[in-house]
């Protein structure tokens, strides 16, 4: 499977491509929207998200509710695009206009944000022509793209749930939801104002979130995926680039303004023994192998190891500050404070949702590999075999 996403953020509309997914799948828009609409939720989102009302088209690939094996074309429209026809105008500038008189130019780089080096790299000096693509409105396609690999591995039995850990410093006491499932989980999470487990540190949050808009300031944080239901050996360990954590991490770290990421106790593993850290092996007949702990979060040597993978990823703060910080305009040369765009506050919560579906597409894409068919039937007689396989290994 492979996927493109396209479209600038105050464009007409945002694209993306999927080729290579088995055919006979149930697909429909309401399973996508159902991902688009969670991204744009959760406390701290600014203004934008009162404009867009995300909903996918679906414009190829998918007949009479399934999938047909040919490439799938999402499309979202930008709502807001109406207000920008003119400053984002695709057609050239007449004679008549002076490029300078373009409304909305930036020539102030925000700290943080791709604007300086974007414009550099590509030779742009309005610096819009690098926030239009950096920014993260590309995540709704992402999203769009996670739904559907989403609705594929949850045909295989494999669920996978995110969920806020940490805002501003404000973290969850993993004891409230610890050992429940992603079924258990779901529910509280998606009724939960920051998408957190644990409501008394979600209303913690939430107070932080409020305090940091109050300031002008913004605040990152860290969130959790999990996937439950993955057979072992998904991945592999004997070329370094189809390691699945090495895969997996990159996927977090392909979403804007995520800046680390670790599995299972993650940088904890620093501190403690190794009698601490692995995870003793046991067998029964109704579950085959399995570990009495899950400490690695789900993967060892590259490869998955059937355990639940626990992954979790931080989000730096926001750049775009409403008190901001120092910068240069790129045509004086002159110090002045960056330029202020309308922005998000916090999109930790948000950010959850995209992880999800981000790592969704990683692992959708890895079994896709995997094992082969073209029809999801196949792929579901496939790894239903391969299971039993593991199981009395
Ligand atoms: C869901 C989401 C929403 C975001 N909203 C904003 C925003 O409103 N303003 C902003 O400056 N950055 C926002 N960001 C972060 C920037 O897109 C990101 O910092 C920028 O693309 C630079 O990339 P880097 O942080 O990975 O270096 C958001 C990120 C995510 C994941
Ligand atoms: C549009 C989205 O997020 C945007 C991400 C973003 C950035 O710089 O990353 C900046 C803001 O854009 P705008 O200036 O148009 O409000 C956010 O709203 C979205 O999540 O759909």
């Amino acid at each position: 499977m492979r996927y493109f996403t396209a479209g600038e953020s105050h464009g007409p509309q945002l694209t993306a491509i999927i080729e290579g997914l088995p055919a006979q799948l149930e697909l429909t828009a309401e399973m996508i929207n159902v991902g688009l609409s969670r991204r744009q939720g959760g406390h701290g989102r600014g203004r934008r998200m009162q404009i867009e009302k995300d909903q996918v088209v679906i414009s190829s690939g998918v007949r009479h509710g399934k999938t047909l094996g040919s490439p799938v074309t999402l499309t979202v429209v930008n709502d807001d695009w109406k207000h920008w026809t003119s400053i984002m105008g695709i057609e050239p500038l007449g004679d008549d206009v002076d490029p300078a008189d373009i409304k909305r130019q930036i020539t102030r780089p925000r700290p943080g944000h791709a604007d300086l080096v974007g414009g550099m790299k590509y030779g742009h000096r309005d610096l819009r022509n690098v926030l239009e693509r950096s920014s993260a409105r590309e995540t709704t396609m992402r999203v769009a793209i996670g739904a559907v690999a989403k609705q594929f591995l949850r045909e295989l039995g494999i669920h996978t749930v995110a969920h806020v850990t940490e805002i501003g410093g404000v973290t969850t006491n993993p004891d409230t939801y610890a050992g429940k499932g992603t079924e258990a989980l779901r529910p509280i999470i998606e009724n939960d104002p920051v998408y957190c487990a644990d409501p008394e540190a979600s209303a913690r949050m939430v107070q932080a979130i409020d305090d940091a808009k109050g300031r002008g300031d913004t605040l990152g944080g860290v969130v959790e995926v999990i996937i439950e239901g993955c057979p072992p050996g998904i991945g592999s360990y004997v070329q370094f680039d189809r390691k699945m954590d090495g895969k997996l991490a990159g996927a977090m770290m392909s979403i804007n303004a995520f800046k680390g990421v670790e599995f299972g106790l993650g940088f904890e593993m620093a501190k403690k023994p190794g009698s601490e850290v692995h995870d003793e092996i046991a067998w029964n007949e109704e579950l085959g192998y399995y570990r009495k702990s899950n400490r690695l979060g789900g993967l060892e040597g590259g490869m998955t190891t059937g355990m639940p993978i626990v992954i979790r990823g931080v989000m730096k703060p926001i750049p775009t500050l409403y008190k901001p910080l120092e910068s240069v305009d790129i045509d004086t040369k002159e110090p002045f404070v960056a330029t202020i765009e309308r922005s998000d506050p916090c999109a930790v919560p948000a950010a959850s949702v995209v992880a999800e579906h981000v790592i969704a597409t990683e692992m959708a894409k890895a079994i896709m590999d995997e094992f082969r068919s073209d029809t999801i039937d196949g792929l579901k007689r496939e790894i239903e075999q391969y299971r039993q396989y593991v199981k009395e290994f």
